[in-house]
């Protein structure tokens, strides 16, 4: 059977993501230079490294039989696609932005207006269901600058901390949607057998690198209340100590609920409680 093809970005900043997932996921491979194509060691796999925006066309198109990218790419790009596994990764807003003093205050005041963006399609969809026509200018990059160019009254661009739109004076009109890195999959894959397998191995690290582990001792009379406050993936796993009262207590707790969840527990009798790092789980 035919390898599996997999479209990883070969620059940007989704290259080193998707490529540390790919390893972590037992994925391996070596990229040699500027090469555009490697083999992963031990599987029936091969990786061709493409722009991050023409991944969805490409496996659309059947080129690659899956890839990873950016769901406003796919968004945009508007092809039929399976969308397989969200990858935890590269959040971001694809938001209409104008300057802090413009006149523009709704969607419907974006009639007649030029906006800048990379995003056309996604951008025209949206103005048409607020009812608006607008003159768009499309370009790949740096849209944020084209209204000091005075080529723009508003822009539809991506943002994730809001440092950009900051330096450029500008504020967000609406948010037209969020978006994240995910892996996507074409209808035919070549071997859908190990398809299936790379979702399942993606999916371990994403959940391994978003939940941590917590162990802790309590009393037994505390343990339905440490449950509430943990209640873990499944269940906890609930363990008998030497001294009959007290039980030792193992559960999965998402990354940014540790500390509280910590602090909690504390509060409520728990002791010697340990926070691991999961590297990888198939639950
Ligand atoms: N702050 C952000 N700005 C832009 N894209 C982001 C951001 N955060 C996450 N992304 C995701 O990264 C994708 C852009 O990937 P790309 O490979 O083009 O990286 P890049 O660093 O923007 O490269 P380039 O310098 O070529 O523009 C977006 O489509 C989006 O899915
Ligand atoms: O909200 P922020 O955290 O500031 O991030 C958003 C900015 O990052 C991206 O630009 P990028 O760095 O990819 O440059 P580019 O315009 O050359 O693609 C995006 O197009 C915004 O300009
Ligand atoms: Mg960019």
């Amino acid at each position: 059977m035919e390898n599996l093809r997999i479209g990883v970005p070969s620059k940007g900043r989704l290259a080193e993501l998707a490529t540390d997932l790919l390893k972590d996921a037992g994925l391996s491979f070596r990229r040699q230079d500027r090469s555009l194509f490697a083999l992963v060691k031990d599987a029936p796999v091969e990786i061709t490294f493409l722009r991050t925006d023409d991944i969805p066309v490409l496996c659309a198109e059947g080129a690659i039989d899956m890839g990873i990218t950016g769901s406003d790419l796919v968004a945009e790009a508007g092809v039929e696609l399976v969308e397989r596994l969200a990858l935890g990764v590269g959040n971001c807003r694809l938001a209409v932005c104008v300057p802090e003093s413009s006149a523009i205050k709704t969607a419907a005041d974006l009639d007649g207006a030029r906006i800048a963006t990379s995003f056309p399609h996604v951008t025209e969809k949206y103005l048409a269901e607020h009812g608006a026509k607008a003159h768009m200018v499309t370009l790949s990059g740096s849209v944020e600058v084209m209204i000091s160019l005075g080529v723009a009254d508003a822009i539809v661009d991506l943002v994730e901390t809001g440092s950009t739109l900051a330096a450029n004076r500008l504020r967000i009109l609406d948010e037209i949607g969020r978006y994240e890195t995910i892996l996507i999959q074409n209808h035919n894959p070549r071997h859908a057998e190990m398809a299936d397998r790379v979702v399942r191995r993606l999916e371990g690290v994403v959940i391994a690198r978003s939940y941590s582990l917590l162990e802790y001792n309590i009393p037994r009379t505390k343990l339905a209340e440490a449950e509430k406050i943990a209640p873990g993936f499944n269940s906890p796993t609930v363990s008998a100590l030497e001294d009959a009262d007290w039980c030792a207590v193992r559960v999965m707790v998402p990354r940014k609920q540790v500390i509280p969840a910590m602090e909690q527990l504390e509060a409520i009798g728990a002791s010697a409680i340990l926070e691991t790092q999961i590297a990888n789980c198939r639950l």
